[in-house]
């Protein structure tokens, strides 16, 4: 954190997620925490609120660099931004599945890797379940528009599939180690949860498309000796990108108020 006690935050990606927090940062939105640079692989022209800089300038400039890009990145930059000494909050938590990449960013250091919550709830508790034992079952079932889930490693059948589907289809069925690889922009939230649990298999993921998803919905089932546990909710996506759901920028803006100290607030 800089001398004067703000935190100086660079922003990856000015997209559905960056546009929002970026906005909301650069208004002052988040006591503590100042957008200082933007960063993306398109010239942003002056739609950003705060210059656009290539990443090593934004790794100079900022205490935290916010990943609202993609898994690529977090892969790309993950250890230069640590090793900088500034620390890095991942809303893409699928390249988090990578398990060297996952070791590496933590002995990376001095700077620190957290994620958000992104579009789901309950991970604080799953969290805290984990001081109580192994959980004997995870479930995730992530359902979303056909359109959002298309792939290029998809066949023909399967795509023709997605598109005629009149009912909702299973498109995947797999663990928390295998879904978000498959489904970069659109699971992450699988390997949220497995970030909670600790466990990237015990996580089991069902992904389906429903052409009637108003909503894009996740599910977690969780159950151990413990306890039972079960998370659903239920987000408008994006209009302009409809795989990512409307609140994911304000968990990030979430996030970054935590780590910013939420001054003024009862914590
Ligand atoms: N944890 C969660 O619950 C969620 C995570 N996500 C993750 O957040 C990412 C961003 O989501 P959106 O804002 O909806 O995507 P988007 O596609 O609307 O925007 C991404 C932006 O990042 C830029 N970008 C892409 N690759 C880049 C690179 N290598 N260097 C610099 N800029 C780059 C693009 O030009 C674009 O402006 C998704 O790809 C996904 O991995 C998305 C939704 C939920
Ligand atoms: O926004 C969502 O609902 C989930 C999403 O895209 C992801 O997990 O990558």
């Amino acid at each position: 954190m800089s001398t004067t006690g703000t935190l100086k935050v660079g922003l990856v990606g000015w997209g559905a997620i960056g546009r929002v927090v970026g906005t909301a940062l650069a208004a002052g939105e988040v006591p503590g925490a100042v957008l200082t640079c933007v960063v993306d692989n398109r010239p942003l022209g002056g739609a950003a609120p705060a210059e656009q800089v290539p990443f090593d300038t934004a790794i100079e400039r900022c205490d935290l660099i916010v990943e609202a890009a993609g898994q690529g990145v977090v892969r790309e930059w993950g250890e230069r931004i640590l090793a900088a000494g500034t620390d890095l909050l991942v809303a893409s938590t699928g390249a988090l599945t990578d398990e060297d990449l996952a070791k590496r960013l933590l002995e990376a250091g001095p700077g620190r890797v957290r994620f958000t919550s992104g579009a789901v709830g309950g991970l604080d508790l799953l969290q805290a379940v984990r001081a109580l034992g192994p959980l004997d079952e995870v479930l995730l079932t992530t359902t979303k528009l056909p359109t959002t889930l298309e792939q290029p490693w998809m066949d023909k059948e399967l795509i023709g599939r997605l598109r005629s589907a009149t009912e909702p289809v299973e498109v995947l069925a797999g663990t928390a180690r295998d879904v978000p690889v498959k489904f970069p922009r659109s699971t992450n939230v699988a390997a949220s949860v497995a970030l909670a649990v600790g466990d990237l298999d015990a996580v089991q993921v069902r992904v389906v498309a429903d052409p009637h998803a108003v909503r894009t919905r996740h599910v977690i089932e969780a159950a151990g000796p413990h306890g039972s546990y079960r998370f659903e909710v239920a987000h408008t996506p994006d209009a302009d990108n409809p795989a990512t759901s409307g609140v994911v920028p304000y968990a990030v803006l979430r996030s970054l108020g935590a780590i910013a100290g939420r001054p003024g607030q009862i914590l």
